[in-house]
C-alpha cells in the first residue's frame, strides 16, 4: 500500500499529515502540545474517527509530561481536566473519548508521577498499534464479503489516512489490490468539505485502485447506471442497537441501498461502538461553521445572509445495515443481541487476558 501514514510517533514527537493540504501537497506538521492537537482536530487537519482518537491520546500524553507536580492526586486532576478539553473538540466520533478514557484508566492505578507520565506515552502507542491491526483485520473480513470485480460505492474518507493504517471502509480495496483482487470504487465527493473528492480519490489512486468520483447528488442515478453492487462506509459512533452515525449523506446511501436491493455495509473497529447509548437518537451530531457551505476555496457561492444548516453527520437506522464489519468479526442483525454478545464478549476476554 502506497499511502503515506497520517500519524507518526517519532522519538517523542507527534507528527501528522495535514489533511487540509491534500491532495495537492503532502505536508507533515509537528504538534507540540495539547492546544495544537485540539486545533488540528477542530480544523480537520487530522480527521476520521480512529485517527482523531489516536492523535488526542498522544496529545494528552504529551501535555501530561509538562505537569509540575509530584502528587498523583493533582496529576490525575490535571489529566481529567485536559482529557475533557480534548474530548470536546469533536462531539460525534466516540473514538475520541474512548482513547482519552483509556489513558485516564492507564494512569489511575499508578503510584508515581514519573511512572504515570511514561505509562501514558506507552498507552497512546498501544492504541495507535492496535488500530493498525484492527483495520487490517476489518479489511480481511470485508474482503470475504466482496467478490472480485465488485462495483462498490463509498462516501467520505474511511481510509488509511483516517486511521493508523489501511482504513476501515477502504481497507478491503487496499488489501484486495495487494492480492490481485480488482474493485471498481465509486466515491461520493462528500459535500461540504469534500473528503471524498480530496482524500478518497487521492488515497485510492495511491494504491492503484480503480476509483471514479461522483457528486453526492449522482448516487441514485449511478447505482442504476453503473450497476453498483454494494455500498460500504465507515462510522463515527455505533449505538447498542446498531444505529450508526457517519458522515452526512451516509443515510441517503443507506436508503438507496435498501430501495435498489444491494447490501449496505458499515466497517468500524470496536472502539467506535458506544454501548452506553441505546439508539441513534442519543448520538450528538456535530454542527459545523456555515462557511463550509457558503464558501468554496474561500469564495462565497451564495447570496449574503443565506440561512445555513450544516450538520456534519447523520444517523443510519440499524434496519438499513446489512452487516457491521469489525476487527472481531462480522456482526449481522439482530444487532441489539449480536453487538452485545460479540463486542462485549471480546472486551471481557481482553480484560481477562490483561489481568492474567
Ligand atoms: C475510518 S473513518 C470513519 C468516519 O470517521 C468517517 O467515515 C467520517 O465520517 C469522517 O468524518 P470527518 O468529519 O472527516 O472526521
Amino acid at each position: 500500500m502506497n499511502v503515506p501514514l497520517s500519524i507518526k510517533w517519532e522519538g517523542k514527537r507527534l507528527i501528522i499529515l495535514d489533511q487540509q493540504k491534500l491532495p495537492h501537497e503532502i505536508i507533515y506538521i509537528t504538534l507540540e502540545n495539547m492546544k495544537e492537537v485540539h486545533d488540528a482536530i477542530i480544523t480537520l487537519k487530522v480527521r476520521g474517527a480512529p485517527a482523531i482518537g489516536i492523535t488526542a491520546a498522544y496529545g494528552l500524553a504529551i501535555e501530561a509530561q509538562s505537569y509540575q507536580t509530584n502528587s498523583m492526586i493533582d496529576f490525575l486532576e490535571y489529566l481529567k481536566r485536559d482529557a475533557a478539553y480534548l474530548g470536546e473538540s469533536r462531539p460525534t466520533a466516540v473514538n475520541l473519548v474512548w482513547a482519552l478514557d483509556r489513558l485516564l484508566k492507564a494512569a489511575s492505578p499508578i503510584d508515581s508521577v514519573s511512572d504515570a507520565k511514561q505509562i501514558l506515552i506507552e498507552e497512546a502507542i498501544i492504541i495507535h498499534k492496535e488500530d493498525e491491526e484492527s483495520c487490517k483485520s476489518i479489511g480481511e473480513f470485508a474482503l470475504s464479503l466482496l467478490e472480485d470485480k465488485t462495483k462498490v460505492m463509498t462516501i467520505c474518507n474511511a481510509g488509511s489516512i483516517a486511521t493508523a493504517k489501511y482504513g476501515t471502509a477502504l481497507a478491503p480495496f487496499h488489501l484486495g489490490k495487494e492480492r490481485g483482487k480488482e474493485f471498481e470504487v465509486f466515491a461520493c465527493e462528500t459535500r461540504p468539505v469534500f473528503q471524498g473528492a480530496r482524500l478518497t480519490a487521492w488515497e485510492l489512486q495511491q494504491s492503484g485502485v480503480d476509483v471514479t468520483l461522483i457528486t453526492d447528488s449522482m448516487a441514485a442515478h449511478t447505482i442504476g447506471a453503473k450497476g453498483i453492487e454494494a455500498i460500504i462506509v465507515g462510522a463515527d459512533r455505533i449505538a447498542k442497537n446498531g444505529d450508526t452515525a457517519n458522515k452526512i449523506g451516509t443515510l441517503n446511501l443507506a436508503i438507496l441501498a435498501s430501495v435498489f436491493g444491494i447490501p449496505f455495509y458499515v466497517a468500524a473497529p470496536s472502539s467506535t461502538f458506544d454501548l452506553s447509548i441505546n439508539n441513534g437518537e442519543e448520538i450528538p451530531i456535530e454542527e459545523r461553521k456555515v462557511e463550509e457551505i457558503i464558501n468554496i476555496n474561500g469564495k462565497a457561492i451564495t447570496p449574503s445572509n443565506t440561512k445555513v444548516f450544516n450538520p456534519a453527520f447523520d444517523v443510519t437506522p440499524a434496519k438499513y445495515i446489512t452487516a457491521i464489519i469489525t476487527e472481531i468479526g462480522i456482526i449481522y442483525p439482530n444487532y441489539l443481541e449480536n453487538i452485545s454478545t460479540q463486542i462485549v464478549d471480546s472486551i471481557e476476554k481482553e480484560k481477562d487476558y490483561e489481568n492474567k
